[in-house]
């Protein structure tokens, strides 16, 4: 036996080596350049050891296998120069692996992600469980960055050039079953018995290396010169319109792979070094790793101090319209716990049983979800039209139409029906939380709990605390959004909260750009190329107009005239112009529009009085929306609405989709200089008025010499 601080070795009677890695004090296993003599020690050992006759790698951790390279390190490079050789050591040492002479067998538990699956893939072959737990990926384009230690060389042998390309883009992460159908792993087993299985599989001997079956067009595809060239040149394409040019680690990983296809692996494995120190030099990846950093603090806080969050055993959901509907689908999935649905017709119970049947059955058939687990998951979710089942719900999450005296009769059945500890926690996006509190016997147990739709997709909740709410109530709702797999931020209880503050005014911007007789596609895709996922006007048509229509009276009334929608957008209502659920509003909807194709119904001009008259380009559109949205965020931040920079950065990220390669509002304005942005500002502020002001705090900074995080 021999032990270091983060791996132990120790030899079986049946001659198998065990290699153990399990850093001291760290929950879970990260790659650090130090490891690396470490390593070469104990494979040298292993080597000289005639006897041994094979290894089984696997962590020490009890739920993680390698959650890749440590991306602290990583931050901490001075020069693309230093994490390139980062780089090269990690392919130093993942190819000392696969040389070994003995077969060496990777035994995979839990996350094996960036670092730890390039070192899964330099072993001879890889045994996984089929927990839930164990996800298998290259994340790194999510960091800005692509894989460094020969990832973007060894995937595409294992599981083809366009599997490859797929999850390196993507950073995706494939479940057990996934990566042996893609060809990632060569077993699935339990958990119990991974290392056994693991141990025969080194028994059997080194195994030959297996080319994956392809089809014929995939052949085709992959191993024609003709082919290659196409499947590049479509990635390519793809990856430009995707990203914009916003994200320079995907044409990095694209020309890196082809690099290694075309030229071999030595000159593939060049090229991925030198780009991965390049890229971790970015701005981009220095804001997309901020992001994870952010998150990664953010998991640990409870939103209320040193309060301990009570358990949750069961909660239950009013209304189960498609809120109501994603609420429940993400407590009996991601949260797994049972929930009961409560709506006044039947129909409104199947509609939202139907939501997760369907969700759910998609993730089977792409092998992300057994069958078994389905049933067990939506065994979770029962309905009722009465209150039957609250007796012994800790929280309730309202989701019925936004209408105060409804909301308050929903708190007063919720105190008359559940026990006296359940928390009454309303989706409202407009309401103000102490409003629907006002008639309640236990306010200190009410709260806004504010989803974003699509539901199970949008990462972000805000968690509104009125006066009244207890920091237990705080803390409770706080852990029991994490449990659904959402980043909460904590925010004040006034018109908009946050999220839909900041988005109103961007909103209504475009909106004014439109009726200068910009056209709406120009708009749309002006933002799309700043880096939004969807332009302003193509999320009206998406939140539905009406919408935006009675949320805009309430803040303007509790805000200021700056929250005016256009006048002019009355008569997109008079005309019948709800946006996309009535299949009328800025865009073409129905049979008739072919799939994938988005059109603008041109009569909108005529209704809202518009001649398209183009004055300004992309840059001067988006400038002007994110100039709105970036003073108004500062203005949330001076009045306690966020309580910091990096919750209003997560909040903006993770609820609206600004721009993840730019950090977030705050982060970008820092890299804009706030100077720079009360210029731009000033001098919208003279063509356009008080809308524009710069808002005393950034006046303020400016004067100061201060930024939002230190340089
Ligand atoms: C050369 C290579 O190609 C380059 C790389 O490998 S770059 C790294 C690629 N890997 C990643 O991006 C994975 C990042 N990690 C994750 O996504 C998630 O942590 C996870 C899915 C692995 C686990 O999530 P979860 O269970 O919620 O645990 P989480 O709270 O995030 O992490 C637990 C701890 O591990 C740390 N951690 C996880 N991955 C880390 C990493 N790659 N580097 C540094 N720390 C990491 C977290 O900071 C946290 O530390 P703390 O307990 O001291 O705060």
């Amino acid at each position: 036996m021999s032990d270091s601080n983060s791996f132990s070795l120790a030899v079986r009677d049946d001659q198998v080596a065990i290699l153990t890695m399990d850093i001291v004090g760290e929950s879970m296993n990260v790659l650090k350049a130090s490891f690396a003599s470490e390593i070469e020690q104990l494979l040298q050992k292993i080597t000289n050891d005639s006897k041994i006759k094979g290894v089984v790698f696997i962590s020490g951790k009890a739920d993680s296998f390698i959650a890749g390279a440590d991306i602290s390190m990583l931050d901490s490079c001075k020069s693309a120069d230093e994490a390139e050789k980062i780089a090269q050591m990690g392919q130093q040492m993942f190819d000392r692996l696969s040389q070994m002479r003995v077969p060496v067998v990777a035994a995979i538990h839990g996350p094996c992600l960036g670092g730890g699956l390039e070192l899964a893939m330099a072993c001879h072959a890889r045994i996984a469980t089929d927990s839930p737990k164990t996800v298998l990926g290259l994340p790194e384009v999510q960091l800005g960055l692509l894989p460094g230690s020969g990832g973007t060389q060894r995937l595409p042998k294992l599981v083809g050039v366009q599997k490859a390309l797929d999850m390196i883009l993507t950073g995706k992460q494939l479940r057990a079953a996934q990566a042996k159908k893609a060809g990632l792993v060569d077993d699935v087993v339990p958990q119990s018995i991974l290392l056994e299985a693991a141990v025969k599989k080194v028994l059997a001997g080194k195994p030959p290396v297996v080319v994956k079956k392809q089809s014929v067009l995939n052949k085709l595809l992959e191993q024609t010169s003709p082919g290659r060239k196409l499947v590049f040149s479509q990635a390519l394409k793809q990856t430009l319109a995707k990203t914009q040019g916003n994200y320079p680690a995907a044409l990095k990983i694209i020309r890196v792979i082809q690099t290694g296809v075309e030229q071999g692996y030595n000159q593939g494995l060049a090229a991925e070094a030198k780009a991965f120190g390049q890229l971790c030099m970015t701005p981009e990846s220095a804001a997309l790793r901020s992001i994870f950093f952010a998150t990664t603090q953010m998991k640990k806080e409870t939103g209320a101090g040193a309060v301990i969050p009570q358990k949750i055993h069961k909660a239950a959901v009013l209304g189960g319209g498609l809120m109501g509907g994603g609420i429940a689908n993400v407590t009996a999935t991601k949260a797994g716990l049972p929930v009961r649905i409560k709506d006044i017709s039947e129909k409104g119970i199947s509609a939202a049983l139907k939501y997760t049947y369907d969700q759910l059955n998609k993730k089977v058939k792409k092998r992300f979800l057994r069958k078994t687990d389905m049933q067990k998951q939506l065994l979770r979710i029962t309905g009722t039209t009465d209150f039957s089942g609250f007796h012994d719900v800790d929280i309730v999450v309202e989701a019925v139409f936004e209408d105060l005296a409804l909301k308050q009769q929903m708190v007063a059945d919720i105190e008359q029906h559940c026990p006296e500890h359940t928390i009454f926690a309303s989706n409202t996006s407009s309401l103000p939380i102490h409003q629907i509190a006002e008639k309640a016997a236990r306010p200190e147990q009410v709260i806004g709990l504010h989803y974003f739709s699509p539901v199970d997709k949008m990462p972000l909740v805000e968690v509104i605390a009125h006066e009244k709410t207890s920091a237990q109530t705080i803390a409770t709702t706080v852990a029991f959004a994490r449990k659904q797999g959402k980043t909460p931020i904590v925010v004040k209880d006034a018109a908009g909260f946050y999220v839909n503050r900041i988005l109103a005014l961007y909103m209504n911007e475009a909106a004014n750009i439109l009726l200068a007789g910009e056209s709406i596609e120009k708009i749309d895709k002006a933002l799309v190329k700043f880096g939004f996922p969807v332009g302003p006007i193509t999320l009206l048509d998406e939140v539905g107009i009406d919408v935006g229509a009675k949320i805009s009276p309430i803040l303007s009334a509790e805000l200021g005239e700056r929250f005016t929608a256009p006048a002019a957008f009355e008569k997109l209502l008079a005309d019948g112009r709800k946006g996309k659920k009535t299949e009328k509003g800025f865009y073409q909807y129905g049979k008739s529009v072919k799939k994938g194709k988005k059109l603008v119904d041109e009569s909108v001009y005529n209704v809202l009085g518009v001649t398209v008259a183009p004055a300004l380009n992309a840059d001067e559109i988006a400038s002007r929306c994110t100039a709105q949205m970036l003073n108004e965020a500062v203005r949330c931040l001076d009045e306690g609405i966020i309580a910091s920079a990096r919750d209003g950065d997560i909040g903006a990220i993770f609820g609206i989709g600004f721009p993840p390669f730019l950090g977030g509002p705050f982060r970008y304005i820092d890299s804009l200089g706030v100077n720079n942005l009360i210029a731009t500002l000033r001098q919208l502020e003279n063509r356009f008025g008080s809308r524009f002001t710069p808002c005393p705090r950034l006046l303020k900074m400016a004067e100061q010499g201060e930024r939002f995080y230190p340089n």
